[in-house]
């Protein structure tokens, strides 16, 4: 079967599947669920050996440390998927959910109720847990979904599908809910992204190569899950015991995540005191500095090691590394900060440190991103971390879903209207 043939055919087994999913019960849903939970734990061996596959290619392909950390899957990760499965089970049902119904003036009562959106394509990195959060996610929230993850997770991404499929035929539930693409051919990506009749909306979760592709050729709704440039604002009045515990989680505590601050602004008026501290802990854990002029000069005095001072080109403010490696520059004040990221930004996380309420406000109110922290590590903009039981990514769009995406971000709201032989006058 040829790859437009062969998609076409998912496209419409999942919108069939959908329609039954959306009239599922939470109980079926749930069961499904329980029962995949119940597969991949019984599974782990044959999912850490197919792990074991795609990781091998993997290295022998050359794949560096940022691509191998979100491939590799550990034991603990195996449980962590199931226990993922189990919490999306305990999580409220969104579907069905009546609200905001008022009486109006003619007679009627006019509200609204929580629904699917039907099918969703979602095209993701090869990060093996992906693929269960989003069956999962998607199972809860009545889609149906077809799953393209990146090509270096096939095997492992194929093993979870077959849970997958064994707990939604424990369910009673059509199998073809969540259906995983099975071939690493990015066709297969160009049809899912050009069959409106069959796919509802598109969830691309990666960085720039696919953004272009997406944006040039989609004609299906997208909600774009897309890259990480996040940064970290010092501020005139940050306290100086959280400046480096927050710096040194939002950089080095995982390197390879969207979430990751790749840039650290420093207000002048505290430069000199907290730039010193927080190189130091830079450098020591391996970080290469790209630093404006006046910070590397700090830097520089305050005896860090040259080979980790780069001077940062105009590039490196718009750059999500995703290794060790993060940009600097000292900035004239809250004003010159706001500005940065705004210009700078890809619009997914900023954190400010600081003890001052109005800055702090100024900062949440003027910086224009999906989440914005107060005192926090960026790490923690992650569904999980946010209490949405698990994610489908992080939205770096405006419309439908912004930020970490959950079941209530995978549904939408239709009118509903209650009358009782009223007619209009
Ligand atoms: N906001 C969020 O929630 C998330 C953002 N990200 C971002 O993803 C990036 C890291 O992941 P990485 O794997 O490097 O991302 P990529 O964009 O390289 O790959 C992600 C997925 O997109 C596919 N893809 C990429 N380019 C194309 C194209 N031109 N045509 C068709 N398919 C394409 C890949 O397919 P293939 O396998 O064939 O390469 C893969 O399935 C970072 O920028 C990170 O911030 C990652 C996860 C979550
Ligand atoms: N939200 C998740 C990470 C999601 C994400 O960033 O994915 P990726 O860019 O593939 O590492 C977390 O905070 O661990």
């Amino acid at each position: 079967m040829d790859i437009n043939t062969y998609m076409l055919t998912l496209g419409k087994q999942a919108r069939a599947a959908s329609r039954q999913l959306a009239a599922a019960s939470t109980e079926a849903k749930n069961t499904a669920l329980l029962a995949m939970a119940s597969e991949i734990r019984k599974r782990a061996a044959s999912l850490l050996e197919a792990n074991a596959r795609d990781l091998n290619a993997a290295r022998e392909a050359g794949l560096d440390a940022a691509m191998i950390d979100r491939l590799t899957l550990t034991a603990k990760g195996v449980e962590a998927i199931a226990t993922g499965l189990e919490q999306v089970a305990a999580l409220p049902d969104p579907v069905g959910e009546i609200t905001d119904v008022k009486r109006r003036p003619s007679g009627i009562q006019v509200g609204k109720m929580r629904v699917p959106l039907g099918v969703i394509g979602i095209i993701y990195e090869a990060r093996p847990n992906v693929t269960a959060d989003a069956a999962a996610l998607c199972l809860k929230s009545g889609n149906a979904a077809i799953l393209r993850g990146g090509k270096e997770a096939l095997h492992c991404n194929q093993a979870i599908a077959d849970c997958v499929r064994a707990g939604l035929k424990a369910a009673g539930l059509p199998e073809r809910a969540v259906q995983v693409v099975d071939t690493t051919d990015r066709a297969a990506v160009g049809a899912l992204i050009t069959m409106p009749e069959f796919v509802d909306v598109i969830v691309p979760r990666g960085g720039k190569g696919l953004i272009e592709r997406i944006s040039r050729e989609a004609r299906v709704p997208v909600i774009k899950h897309l890259d990480g440039n996040c940064h970290v604002y010092v501020d005139d009045e940050a306290d100086p015991a959280k400046i480096v515990p927050i710096v040194e989680n939002a950089k080095t505590q995982r390197y390879g995540t969207c979430n990751t601050t790749e840039s650290l602004l420093v207000s002048r008026t505290v430069a000199d005191l907290c730039l010193p501290a927080i190189g130091q802990m830079l450098a020591s854990k391996g970080v290469e500095m790209r630093g404006c002029a006046e910070s590397l000069a700090l830097l520089r005095d305050a005896g860090i090691d040259n080979d980790k001072l780069v001077a940062a080109t105009e590039q490196d403010w718009s750059e999500e590394y995703l290794a060790p490696i993060i940009a600097i520059r000292i900035v004239d004040g809250l004003d010159e900060a706001i500005e940065h990221i705004n210009t700078y930004s890809s619009g997914h996380t900023e954190a400010i440190i600081t003890e001052n309420y109005t800055s702090a406000m100024r900062f949440l109110r003027e910086v224009d991103s999906a989440s914005v922290m107060i005192n926090a590590s960026t790490r923690f903009a992650d569904g999980f971390e946010y209490g949405l039981g698990a994610e489908i990514g992080i939205s770096t769009d405006k419309i439908h879903a912004r930020g970490p995406v959950g079941l209530e971000g995978l549904t939408s709201q239709k009118w509903i209207v209650f009358g009782n032989g009223e007619i209009r006058r």
